[in-house]
Parts: C-alpha cells; structure tokens; sequence
C-alpha cells in the first residue's frame, strides 16, 4: 500500500501529466488548418511543450534568402485561360517549369531525343524540352495528386508563383495552399510519438510539409556533435541541387542548408522512418532559380486507410543516387541507430 506522502507525490504527478497535456492540446489548437489532434492509448506521456508550432521556415544564422528581385521570376508566356483553363499544362511556354523533368514521350525530333539522352546522363540542362507536369486531377474526387511519374521518379516539383500570369486557378499550385487534411499525433510502441491521418487517404495526395530551422552546415556539425548517437534526430539536408563536381557555380552539400525541427516545426516532425514507408518527401521550388531554399512536402506513396501510421524512408535515394548503405547526405549520418519499422525488408538499422 502507498504511504500518504507517496500518494500526494503520485497525485501531484498525475495532475502535472493532465496540465502537460492540456497545454499541448492548447498548442495543437492553434495550429492553423484541419485539426491536428493527440491520442495516447499506450501511456501517459506527453510530447515535449518545448517546441514551437511554425508555419514557415526561421531562418537561423547566416541562412539568407536569395535576393527575390534578382533572381525570382513567374511564367510570363502563360495566361489563365490556356490548355482548357488550367493555366500551365502547355509545358514548353511555362517558365516555372524551365529545370522540370522533361518528357521523353512528347520529344519529337531526334534535336529534342538527343537533348533528353543529354539530360538523362547530367550533361545537359531540360531546358526547352516538353516537361512533365505535376500534378493531375484525379477521376474520382476530382482533386489534385501527384502525378506517377514524380511519385516514382522523386524528380524535384516546380510550382508556380506571385508573379506568374496564369492566375490563381492553375493547376500547377497545390503544396502553396496549405494542409487540406486533419492530422493525428500518437504514441507508437517503442518509437515514442508518430503520426496518422483520420481519414483515408490517396496515392498521391499531398499531405503537409517539413517544417524547422535552417541551419548551415557548420550550425549542423555543432548541433550534431553535442547530441548522443542514440538521440532522435529531426535534421534534414536542402541538398538536392547539390552536385558532386567542383566546378565554378557548382552547388556543394557544404553550402546547402539543413531543417532543423527539433525545437520548432510542423505535426510532421513526427513521421517515423519505414524501410517501406507509404509517404515519400519531395522538394518543391517556387522560385526555380533559388537553389538553397525550398519547400520538401509530403505526398502518400499509396491509398492510406484512416488511422495507418505515416511513414517515410529516412534513407530515401534512387537505385542509381547512393550505394546500399551509404547515407544519402552527410548531415543524416549520425550512427547506426536499430530500425524498429517491422517491414519485412527492414535494413535494421535507420542510418547506415
Ligand atoms: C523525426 S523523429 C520522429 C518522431 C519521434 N518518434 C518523436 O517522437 O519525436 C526521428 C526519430 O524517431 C525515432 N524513430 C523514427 N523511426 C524509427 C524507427 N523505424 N525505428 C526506431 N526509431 C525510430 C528515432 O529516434 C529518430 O531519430
């Protein structure tokens, strides 16, 4: 039996768990958008009130936007009422979707082949190609979803922008409009706190973004150096424009920025890692000439039944992108941290 003096003790605990958890449903409230929401069916546990809901990127030290009058520009060649009223879909004349992944079955000249075999082996730009546009409306209930090819190709997305001239209703905006889907924060068993969607949803369909910090590389280096191996890890590197040559104007992983979520971000800073996820994450550029500075979104990888945790591969790279077992970037390397995903392909470990 407890003693009295334990009994207060274990009170006081109790309601300090109910006031934890009361002030972080008060945070969640305010998140703008479909509700975001927190179950624990597994123990009293809290996630950490030391953390910021944000709803766009805090630039930290030393990270600087590019200078927008230099180098951002819209699709000035499209009006809202091209290809049927959906604004960009005439691919050559849109601007936003210069550096796009170009579409092999629209090249008709062998010009056009040619430069398309170029660009494939890296040794050319995609400009001028027929591109592959991003988005489509899906049949049954008529929104937008990523298109296949990018599901499975994980080619970088080009929205358009504040300056363009195909107008509000093109079909080439969709990560720029925000969460349309309420989101569930919950306590998994033995990887702390994930996240689910209450309601299904499709291949394709966006759900959020990642949202942090953006730190440089050297902030990285110092934050990851006062962290244990073992410490869950929120970081993840704006390197995809990276390349791996040392060419004049080439972009190196060491001037990329890094998301930093840990103290502030978005529901997603939640998604655990799968060896076989069912969400990827993508880059999306509003500004195609801003090669440090980018949105990375969530999109579902299949139909996601309501409640199935959200997961994604921390690893995620192309066949053709990285080796088996090297980490895609530097700034993921942290440790070999044991994979708990399950999935029957797990690779054992989250970082290799
Ligand atoms: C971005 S956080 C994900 C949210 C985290 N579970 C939480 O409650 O804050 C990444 C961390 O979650 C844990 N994690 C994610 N997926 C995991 C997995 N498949 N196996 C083991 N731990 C995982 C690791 O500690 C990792 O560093």
């Amino acid at each position: 039996m407890l003693s009295v003096a334990k009994r207060h003790r274990s009170g006081g605990v109790r309601q300090g768990r109910k006031l934890l958890q009361k002030q972080f449903l008060e945070k969640l409230a305010r998140i703008p958008g479909p509700p975001v929401t927190f179950k624990n069916d597994v123990n009293k546990d809290t996630p950490s009130l030391a953390f910021t809901y944000i709803q766009e990127y805090v630039l930290g030290e030393g990270v600087s936007r590019a200078d927008l009058d230099a180098v951002k520009t819209g699709c000035d060649e499209c009006r809202p009422d091209m290809g049927a009223n959906r604004g960009c879909q005439y691919t050559r004349k849109c601007k936003c979707l210069e550096y796009a992944a170009p579409d092999l079955t629209r090249c008709k000249t062998d010009k056009q082949r040619e430069q398309y075999a170029a660009w494939e082996r890296g040794e050319m730009g995609s400009e001028g190609l027929p591109k592959r546009f991003p988005y489509r409306t899906d049949p049954i209930n008529k929104m937008l979803v990523l298109d296949n090819f990018y599901l499975e190709s994980r080619n970088p997305i080009y929205e358009c922008n504040e300056l363009c001239d195909c107008g509000k209703n093109c079909k080439n905006r969709l990560v720029q409009k925000g969460r349309k889907v309420p989101l569930e924060i919950f306590r998994t068993l033995g990887r702390d706190f994930g996240l689910r969607c209450p309601i299904d949803l499709k291949r394709g369909q966006y759900i959020d973004r990642y949202l942090g910090e953006l730190i440089t590389d050297a902030e990285t280096s110092a934050r990851e150096a006062t962290g244990s191996y073992d410490k869950a890890s929120y970081l993840f590197s704006l390197d995809k424009h990276a390349e791996d040559d040392d060419r004049p104007g080439a972009l190196h992983k060491r001037d990329c920025y890094v998301a930093d979520g840990e103290k502030m971000g978005g529901p997603t800073r939640f998604i655990n890692h799968s060896c076989d996820p069912n969400c990827r994450l993508f880059t999306v550029s509003y500004n195609r000439n801003d090669r440090l500075i980018y949105d990375l979104a969530f999109f579902a990888l299949e139909n996601i039944p309501a409640g199935e945790e959200l997961t994604f591969d921390y690893m995620d790279v192309e066949d053709t992108e990285s080796a088996p077992g090297q980490a895609p970037n530097d700034t993921m390397d942290v440790g070999g941290v044991k994979c708990l995903c399950g999935a029957e392909n797990c690779r054992g470990k989250l970082w290799m």
